[in-house]
Parts: C-alpha cells; structure tokens; sequence
C-alpha cells in the first residue's frame, strides 16, 4: 500500500515521514498555507532515499515552470490539483497524480482521460486547491467507477479513520495532509500513527 504524506515543509516531519514507511511525499508548490519555495524543497529532499518518491503539487501552472521545478528539486512525480488537461498531464517528464475533488460522491467522467495516469480522490477545492482536511461522500462513491486505475484516497483521512478509509477503496495508496497536523503544523506522532495504522491494516 501506497502512503504518501502530504504538504511537508519543515526537516523534522521529512525525516519522521521517511523513517515510518512513507512511500510518498509531497510538497505544496501552489498557492497555499504549506507552500514551499523550490530552493528549500531541494534542500528537504536532498537526503530522502531514492525508494521514496518525492512529490510536487501543483495547480495550474505553466509547464515550463512544473518542469524547471521537476529538475531543480530532483522531484519523481507531479500532482495535479486545477483542470489540467490529460494533454497538458501527458507533457510532464515525470509520472503524474491527477486530482480530482468528488462532490456528492461522483467519481468524474473525467478520470477516463488520465487512466495512464494515478489519480487521487479528494474533497472539492475549499480555500486552496486541496489539503482542506474535508472528506467526501465516502458512502456514496459507486466503486465500480475505479475498476482498473490506480488510485490514492485523500481528503480528511487521519490516524482514526484510515483504516475505514482502506476497508470501503481498496485504493492502490492513502494520502494526507491536515490529519497528520495539529494547530496547522505537522504532528510528528500523528504522522507515525497514521503509517503504522496503514501499515497493520
Ligand atoms: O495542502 C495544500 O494546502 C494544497 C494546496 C493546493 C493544492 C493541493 C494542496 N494539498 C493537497 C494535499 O495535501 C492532499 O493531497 C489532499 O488534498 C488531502 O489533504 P487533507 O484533506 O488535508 O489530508
């Protein structure tokens, strides 16, 4: 199972995320509160193992700048968080995560476009793009929809609901952001607890 740790900024929750088991982690290139500069990004991800994908977000941003960031931060993947499209997708240098926000529990026709891609389930957009800590309609989510892509559950999951999260997706990862804070800064010990869950389930 895929676990990706989500709007790191600070050397400690890096570290504590890499040490837990963490697959994947994310870095906030968009406007938001957890955004980080690219300079410091490179300096975060400079002593992550190479079996840990280093991931950046991004919300409609001009291409050329997604892929000058790619190369300067040494990144593996992009996550996409605005409308870009599965040509604007295909053009990336490195494997994409498309975002999609899921409103009364609608998997998006849209997703069929990205089947080459991963695609991450998340709220809709609140006052950014994501990392809200809302969930969606979990209940109302017509399974059938994700039959045969690769996928990442977000938005609201944390250290108590994960594993309900896990039991209803069967996703391909889990991803979290605002479940793993407390008072908007990352919690060392939730981001442990919220991998060993992962990890016993
Ligand atoms: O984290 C942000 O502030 C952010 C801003 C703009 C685009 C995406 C952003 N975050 C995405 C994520 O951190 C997660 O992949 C996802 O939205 C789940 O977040 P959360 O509900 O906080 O666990």
């Amino acid at each position: 199972m895929w676990i990706k740790i989500c709007g790191l900024s600070t050397q400690a929750a890096v570290d504590m995320a890499v040490a837990s088991g963490a697959t994947h982690i994310g870095f906030v290139f968009a406007e938001s509160k957890r955004q980080v500069t690219p300079e410091y990004a490179k300096y975060l991800a400079k002593n992550v193992p190479k079996t840990v994908k280093k991931v950046g977000l991004f919300v409609d941003e001009d291409l050329a700048v997604v892929q000058e960031i790619v190369a300067k931060v040494g990144l593996d993947m992009v996550q996409l968080h605005g409308q870009e499209s599965a040509d604007y997708a295909a053009q990336v240098s490195v494997p994409v995560i498309k975002a999609f926000g899921i409103k009364d529990g609608k998997i998006p026709d849209a997703i069929a476009d990205f089947k080459a891609h991963t695609i991450l389930l998340d709220a809709p957009p609140a006052q950014f793009a994501g990392g809200s800590g809302q969930a969606f309609d979990w209940d109302k989510v017509d399974l059938t929809a994700l039959d045969g892509y690769r996928f990442f559950v977000a938005g609201g999951l944390n250290p108590e609901n994960v594993g309900q999260a896990i039991a209803i997706f069967k996703p391909t990862g889990v991803d979290v952001s605002s479940g793993v804070e407390s008072e908007g800064v990352k919690d060392l010990e939730k981001i442990k607890k919220f991998i060993l869950k992962v990890r016993r389930q």
